[in-house]
């Protein structure tokens, strides 16, 4: 998938901006504070509907306006064309679109924008608490099997019913119900992320190796109950104390990914450097099972990559990305440099406080 036209309008510091990116890569270049990273953040928005930096909405909403606008042709690696617009007003009204069309779930358009992050801040993948892992994994799990979506949809419904529950002391009865729901959709959605991560590791180990040759990478899944247990009967086994403390203690909502190296935790062995181009291989190994598995590319976000990465490592991350095809939008403060570890010329784009130029010459 490829964006040709991305405009936005009253978004963060941007009153308004048009382009047409290129194809391959993209270089935004720009001093602090003038709008590269908010301009990946549009992109980001089309992708899952939220932002990935810390406020809600309303944070993206020119400060002198009420209501901004993300739009984006794209066009997949068949040549079909879609049209993709999102509204929000500071009163909380959402508004999708796609082909001219209303669409009212977020699922619905972001399944057409694959785009993959990394910022200062993706080594939170392997530092942070499991979420950003289940996250990491559902996105992958959610662009290959489309079943996924509703079985997650319905799964987190039950779990809320049955906290509920739980917290109010209700019925047993119920409660049975609700076991029994949750162990049926729960089972289903493992069965998915048994599959996907089956099917990524050796994606990652490859593109560990590239990266950091030197350290053997494992990857697991610890997917959130006693393995040895279905999770009907794990379920039965924590209802004691699941009433006890009012939340359902097991689950697919509590599954992670292990990541270890010589069997040690990886964020207990590497250096920070060493995870951050860790995390450059999870995400690029996901993009390169996504290319494998849809016959289609990621769009790849890259934040900042002169504070990320040493020379000898943009130079590496660079070419994984020429080579899988993707499309990328890619910030430094001084692009210039960057250019020249590319092998097609890269577009070149620079942003002065909210004012986007193309450059005609790196
Ligand atoms: N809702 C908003 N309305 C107007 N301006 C905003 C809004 N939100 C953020 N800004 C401003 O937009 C500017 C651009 O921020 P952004 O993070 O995109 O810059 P950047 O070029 O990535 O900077 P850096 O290189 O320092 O990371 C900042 O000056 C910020 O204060």
């Amino acid at each position: 998938m490829r964006l040709n036209a991305l405009k936005a309008i009253n978004f963060r510091n941007f009153k308004r901006f048009d382009f047409e990116p290129s194809p391959y890569a993209n270089l935004i270049g720009g001093l602090n504070g003038s709008g590269k990273t908010s301009l990946i953040e549009a992109i980001y928005l089309l992708g899952f509907g939220r932002s990935f930096r810390p406020g809600g909405y309303k944070q993206l909403i020119n400060s002198s306006e009420s209501d901004f606008t993300v739009f984006c042709e794209a066009m997949s690696d068949r040549d079909e064309v879609f049209k993709i617009g999102l509204r929000r007003t500071s009163e909380g009204e959402v508004q999708l679109r796609l082909n001219g069309e209303t669409v009212h779930k977020l699922s619905e358009i972001a399944r057409f924008i694959p785009v993959q992050l990394f910022t200062p801040e993706s080594v939170e993948l392997i530092l942070g608490g499991p979420s950003l892992r289940r996250q990491f994994m559902d996105w992958g799990v959610f662009h290959v099997e489309h079943t996924f979506y509703e079985l997650w949809v319905a799964y987190t419904k039950s779990l809320k019913q049955r906290n509920f529950l739980l917290r109010s002391k209700g019925d047993v009865r119920q409660d049975s119900f609700w076991r029994a729901q949750l162990a049926r959709l729960g089972e289903e959605i493992i069965q998915l992320r048994i599959r996907y991560i089956q099917e990524i590791e050796n994606f990652i180990t490859k593109s560990a190796t590239f990266f950091l040759p030197d350290v053997k990478l494992e990857v697991g899944l610890k997917q959130g109950w006693d393995q040895s247990l279905s999770l009907a009967d794990a379920l039965d086994k924590h209802t004691e104390r699941d009433r006890r403390y009012g939340h359902t203690s097991i689950g697919p909502h509590k599954a992670d990914i292990k990541l270890t190296v010589d069997g040690i935790d990886a964020k207990l062995v590497l250096s920070r450097g060493q995870l951050k181009l860790l995390v450059a291989s999870l995400k690029l190994a996901q993009a390169a099972h996504y290319n494998e598995k849809k016959d289609s590319s990621c769009i790849f976000l890259v934040d900042d990559i002169t504070s990320e990465l040493d020379e000898a490592n943009q130079k590496k991350f660079i070419t994984a990305l020429e080579g899988l095809k993707c499309q990328s939008f890619i910030t430094a403060i001084d692009s210039s440099p960057v250019a020249r570890l590319f092998k097609q010329n890269p577009k070149m784009f620079h942003v002065e406080h909210g004012i986007l130029k193309q450059q005609t010459e790196n």
